[in-house]
């Protein structure tokens, strides 16, 4: 089902439990505006905050995801409205909602555009798909977490090199490289990136939950830390309706019919 949510900058869509959004500024390859950002978030938001939904995806159009933070917006910011104004703070939103985003990326995912990307929780790319951080060639840094999050799912030594010379990843070595989870002919990218968000929302929504919770954890702490938390999740677990019910189907050989509870 399409629906008419007045958004100018993105698409929402719903495809049974299943959302998805989709950036559409075209004529600018999907530059992050503030306006984007800004219907991005509530979206985002808003399928987070519905029952009905257990799984988001997140994609641009064939040419690009996101060729970055919107320069044209940028480029007459001073330091007063750059720090006052917190300019890229809200794009946190998109790391901080807790059911599953996937982000289905073909053609560039550039500055701003790949760390959005990497903000989501896996990354599925078509083959045409090309990643970079080139901030450095406008004479900036990435600033929504690309130094940080590139660093941590490729290693220093190509994040350094992405980062310092601004040279672009195609998908086969974004793929190499673990910044995606796999590669896809482009023409069959959304239908595949769909297929895995019904896989995930065809499970328990609070265990879907307390998976992201914990796997995100790992990057924020030790790993005694995290599995001490991750310890207590799975204790928790014991206390759901679907735990039961999951076991009790692989015992009785049949699917099991989760209640989200
Ligand atoms: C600073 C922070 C926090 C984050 C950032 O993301 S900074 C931006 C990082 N991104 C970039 O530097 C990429 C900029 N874009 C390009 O280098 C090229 O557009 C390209 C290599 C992605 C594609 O080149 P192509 O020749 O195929 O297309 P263009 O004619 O260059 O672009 C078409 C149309 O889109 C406008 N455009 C593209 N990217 C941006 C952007 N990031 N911000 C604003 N506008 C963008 C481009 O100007 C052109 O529009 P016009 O025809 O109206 O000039």
């Amino acid at each position: 089902m399409t629906e008419a949510q007045g958004y100018e900058t993105i698409l929402t869509e719903t495809r049974g439990r299943v959302a998805l959004i989709t950036l559409n500024r075209p004529q600018a390859l999907n530059a992050l505006c503030a306006q984007l950002m800004t219907e991005l978030n509530d979206a985002l938001a808003r399928f987070d905050a519905d029952p009905a939904i257990g799984c988001i995806v997140l994609t641009g159009s064939e040419k690009a995801f996101a060729a970055g933070a919107d320069i044209k917006e940028l480029q007459p910011t001073t330091y007063p409205q750059s720090y006052t104004g917190d300019l890229i703070t809200p794009w946190d939103g998109v790391a901080n909602r807790r059911k599953p985003i996937i982000a289905a990326v073909a053609g560039f995912a550039l500055g701003g555009g790949c760390e959005v990307a990497m903000m989501c929780d896996f990354i599925i790319a078509a083959d045409t798909a090309k990643f970079g951080q080139p901030e450095i060639r406008l004479g900036v840094m990435p600033g929504a977490g690309g130094t940080q999050r590139l660093t941590r799912l490729v290693g220093k030594s190509k994040a350094m090199e992405m980062c310092l010379t601004g040279r672009m990843m195609d998908a086969a070595e974004a793929e190499r490289a673990g910044l995606v989870s796999r590669v896809v002919p482009a023409a069959e990218l959304i239908a595949e990136a769909m297929k895995a968000a019904e896989t995930i929302a065809s499970m328990s929504l609070p265990i879907v939950m307390m998976t992201k919770e914990s796997v995100n954890r790992s990057y924020e702490t030790t790993l005694a830390e995290g599995i001490r938390f991750e310890r207590r999740v799975f204790q928790a677990m014991f206390a759901t309706a679907d735990q039961k019910e999951g076991m009790s189907a692989f015992v009785d050989k049949r699917k099991p019919a989760f209640r989200n509870g």
